[in-house]
């Protein structure tokens, strides 16, 4: 998702044969502040600015303590990932609405794809159920708890941890019969940053899975755009 992408609307078309989705979408970003654009930001309800940089800040503690357990779960200082991530982060949100449409069995509110964040946390719609996550070649739908939040691995921390962390492929099914609304909010390094598997997390077990990457989230969307997986373009071969 580039800077330039900023707008509320379906998807323009990005390349040739590319699949649409089913949904509209205004893509903001939160931080750092000085990248805001707020002229896109709604003026309705007059609180929206203010409870939106505040779920914002909520998130970024939410996904600090994430990193932290994250570490220690791997024996690593609990400050690894998030010194390794940097001083810089973007924080960015997807208000997604999928409208009523009248073929769901011939499109999808969102295709299939991985999040490129490090962390995703996903506000679901309290009553109307779409997502479904990949397993072991089965798409499952993921039960709608009101007001839960929903916290996805992003490919970026799948490369940091050298794949101990999964970012799961998800896609949200189409619904005839109901709207529904959601909130993702991605957690990313700067586009600057580069990005690859810790020292900590490569030995003989468990060799080096990706290559060093910058700016991965302009991987991501052209791969998503051409209904490719972009974590696997960034992984190295074992004959390598
Ligand atoms: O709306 C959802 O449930 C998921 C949306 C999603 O996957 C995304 O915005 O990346
Ligand atoms: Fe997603």
């Amino acid at each position: 998702m580039g800077r330039n992408h900023l707008r509320y609307g379906s998807d323009p078309i990005f390349v040739e044969g590319q699949v649409l989705d089913w949904c509209d979408r205004l893509f903001l970003t939160a931080y750092p502040q000085d990248h805001r654009n707020l002229q896109l930001w709604p003026q309705n309800p007059a609180n929206f600015r203010d409870m939106f940089q505040e779920y914002c800040k909520k998130v970024i503690v939410l996904t600090g303590t994430l990193l932290k357990i994250f570490a220690r779960s791997q024996n690593l200082e609990e400050d690894t990932f998030s010194k390794e991530i940097g001083e810089k982060t973007l924080v960015q949100a997807r208000f997604n609405l999928y409208p009523k449409c009248p073929k769901p069995d011939k499109i999808l509110g969102v295709k299939a794809h991985a999040d490129a964040s490090i962390i995703t946390t996903l506000l679901q719609d309290k009553q109307v159920e779409g997502l479904q996550v990949l397993k072991d070649g089965k798409w499952y739908g993921v039960p709608t708890i009101a007001d839960a939040l929903l916290i996805n691995v992003g490919d970026q921390l799948e490369i940091m941890s050298n794949g101990i962390f999964k970012s799961p492929i998800h896609r949200v099914a189409a619904n005839s019969e109901r709207e529904r609304r959601t909130l993702a909010v991605f957690y990313s390094p700067d586009y600057e940053k580069e990005i690859e598997p810790l020292e900590g997390l490569i030995n003989s077990q468990r060799p080096r899975m990706f290559r060093r990457v910058k700016n991965y989230p302009a991987i991501s969307f052209n791969s998503f755009h051409s209904g490719k997986i972009a974590i696997d373009t960034v992984k190295i071969s074992p004959s390598e």
